[in-house]
């Protein structure tokens, strides 16, 4: 005969967390694309539910046992301008605000000024942990990705940063995005989901659509007008007298520029580039909201807009 026991005891289910995360790092470091791929869609529906948190959420990644909220920083730089400088003290409120800080490097580039002064700044940031992730990892080969690694370890310990993790991650062929996820997790501080399942982004809208009309209007000229655009949509509304089958938005919205000179880079000979950044934004904007859309676009300067308080305002910071 075989004796039998029968498991009544259960082990109990791990609590719930969840909190907020941001990634930081230089310029192109794959933050949005990483972002992108954790919450799994490139654009996420927007909820007009009010803003729960200051900060803007990027991706709600939902776990049946967590819930992780990604939040924007802008990027922080050497200040030059008020503009620069007020987008640092958000970064650093940012950083000591949220449950975790993931410092993005990319495996295809040599540590830098750029990522040491961004180390140094979050090293300052005493209580967050930081969760080194290695971006990017199919541009390089084993050997390569191993000596990132290892420099990654070296800059935390030459700064006194306790990385919670080092891990290499690749946005675009999909490798360890959700073991990031998994790390990430135990950080965050345990209680129930923030937001109801099934919201991914909680951005006002018109933020998200002037974002995409920036990213396009940016796209071939980063170099030339690095920080030097802001767009604001100025309306958004479904044209009167259509037919309920047939619904079109009209979005209006002005690309703002520092100077005359630089007009002439957007608009393009012609008026080609601007159409161009028209014709890609409306596409996505179409995507973003599930409606087709009459896009008018105006370039207009607002003369030194970075370094004037007043027009800062206007624009939104
Ligand atoms: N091959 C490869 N390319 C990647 C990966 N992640 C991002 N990229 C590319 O790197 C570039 C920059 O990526 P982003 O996600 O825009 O970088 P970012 O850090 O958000 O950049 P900023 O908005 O300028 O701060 C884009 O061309 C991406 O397609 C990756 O895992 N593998």
């Amino acid at each position: 005969m075989v004796a039998m026991s029968v498991r009544t005891e259960t082990t109990p289910a791990p609590a719930h967390r969840a909190g907020f995360a941001c990634f930081v790092g230089r310029p192109n470091a794959g933050k949005s694309t990483l972002t992108n791929a954790l919450v799994g869609t490139k654009v996420a529906i927007t909820s007009n539910r009010p803003q729960t948190t200051r900060h803007t959420v990027r991706g709600i990644v939902h776990r049946p046992e967590a819930q992780l909220v990604l939040v924007d920083t802008p990027g922080l730089h050497k200040p030059r301008t008020l503009l620069g400088e007020r987008l640092n003290d958000v970064v650093r409120t940012t950083w000591a605000e949220v449950d975790v800080i993931g410092f993005c490097l990319p495996a295809d580039q040599k540590l830098g000024p750029g990522d040491r002064y961004i180390a140094k700044e979050l090293g300052e940031v005493r209580k967050t942990p930081k969760v080194a992730i290695v971006t990017k990892t199919d541009l390089v080969d084993s050997k390569r990705l191993a000596e990132q690694l290892v420099a990654v370890a070296q800059l935390g310990a030459e700064l006194g940063i306790e990385w919670a993790e080092i891990i290499p991650v690749s946005a675009v062929g999909d490798k360890q995005v959700s073991l990031l996820a998994d790390l990430i997790v135990p950080l965050l501080p345990e209680g129930p989901a923030l937001y109801p399942e099934g919201d991914l982004t909680d951005e006002p809208e018109q933020v998200m659509v002037a974002e995409l009309i920036r990213e396009a209007a940016l796209e071939g000229v980063r170099d030339e007008l690095p920080h030097s655009i802001a767009v604001v949509v100025e309306e958004m509304l479904p044209r009167e007298g259509r037919p309920a089958e047939k619904p079109l938005l009209d979005v209006h919205a002005n690309i703002y520029i520092e100077r005359p000179s630089q007009k002439g880079i957007i608009i393009g000979p012609k008026g080609a580039r601007l159409k161009e950044v028209g014709t890609k934004s409306r596409r996505h904007i179409e995507a973003l909201l599930g409606t087709p859309v009459f896009l008018d676009l105006h370039v207009k300067v607002a003369k030194d807009w970075q370094r004037d308080p007043k027009q800062l305002r206007k624009l939104g910071f």
